[in-house]
């Protein structure tokens, strides 16, 4: 469904050049929910925003479904944006119509592409638990109902993807565990691909892979050792849980063969712009460089 090969997306301004992504793989499976972790700066937003059609990749391939992201015509990538993604921001600001009930709200996006369906708006909004409050205005909703109701929104032309930037990022705890259950129940209901960006560690928990950004590359990858531990996670895998306890963790090696060192590692034996490498058989193990005078 997404595929990333070599991503790169530079920033330019007249006085400096940002790298926010510096060859970046990532691919997503049709139907697959999963969370991207980073910290801030890392890139993650940045990736986010390619995916959603919101900004231009600078080099590198990206497909999404059918569509190369490299080579869309601007044409092309309104209708990309309008029925191959949907997107969910932690501000909901951006995709709500204060002064219109979250029926109107929702049924807004339809009216844009000309496919009005009234029993499917209102099917969202009850997966989201809103059907009682669909004729209230936005206004008179609390924060955490607005984000239910952006949900709706987001998936309201039956889009293939659904990219979510911190979703949960202005929620509180309980009401962080009720959108991560509607996305899951989205995700198997509308069979719709689900990446959710975030840095809260106990989210990232609750999918089954989460993938690591460290510097605009994606460098570890963490896979749910056994999913039925989503129960486990549902009754108290909580607050300072860490992400090993219930994924196995990976470090992520590209097609030519390239892995991310930590930077802790490389600091921790003095590894500067180069080490030694070798194979024992059974283990790659990496040291600082071995002097050739040795
Ligand atoms: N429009 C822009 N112009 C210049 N630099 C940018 C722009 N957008 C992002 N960057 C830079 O690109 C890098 C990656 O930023 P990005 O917002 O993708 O990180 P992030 O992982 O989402 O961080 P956060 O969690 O804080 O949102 C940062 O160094 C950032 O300063």
């Amino acid at each position: 469904m997404i595929e990333c090969e070599g991503l790169v997306k530079i920033f330019k301004s007249e006085e400096i050049e940002v790298v926010a992504l510096q060859g970046l793989n990532l691919s997503v499976k049709q139907g697959e929910m999963m969370a991207i972790i980073g910290n801030s700066g890392s890139g993650k937003s940045t990736l986010l925003n390619i995916l959603g059609g919101l900004d231009r990749p600078s080099a590198g391939f990206v497909k999404v479904g059918d569509w190369d992201l490299l080579k869309i015509s601007d044409e092309q990538l309104v209708d990309y944006k309008r029925n191959t993604v949907g997107f969910v921001w932690q501000n909901n600001a951006r995709n709500l119509l204060p002064y219109l009930s979250a029926l109107e709200n929702v049924e807004m996006p339809m009216m844009l592409t000309g496919k009005v369906d009234r029993q499917y708006a209102v099917q969202l909004l009850e997966w989201v638990g809103l059907k009682d409050r669909m004729h209230n205005k936005l206004h008179q909703l609390s924060g955490g109902e607005q984000q239910r109701v952006a949900i709706a929104i987001s998936l309201a032309n039956r889009p293939k993807i659904l990219l979510a930037d911190e979703p949960t990022g202005s929620v509180d705890t309980q009401t962080s565990d009720l959108i991560m259950n509607i996305f899951r129940h989205m995700n198997k209901e509308l069979g719709v691909s689900i990446v959710i960006v975030t840095h809260d560690l106990t989210l990232a928990g609750k999918v089954d892979r989460v993938v690591a950004i460290r510097d605009g590359l994606t460098s570890t990858e963490f896979i749910k050792r056994n999913p039925n531990l989503d129960l486990a996670a549902n009754h108290g895998f909580d607050h300072g849980s860490d992400l090993h306890e219930v994924h196995e963790a990976y470090v992520v090696v590209d097609r030519v063969g390239r892995l991310q060192v930590p930077k802790e590692y490389l600091h921790a034996l003095s590894i500067v712009d180069k080490a030694s490498m070798e194979f024992d058989g059974e283990k790659i193990i990496i040291t600082a460089p071995k002097s050739l005078e040795g």
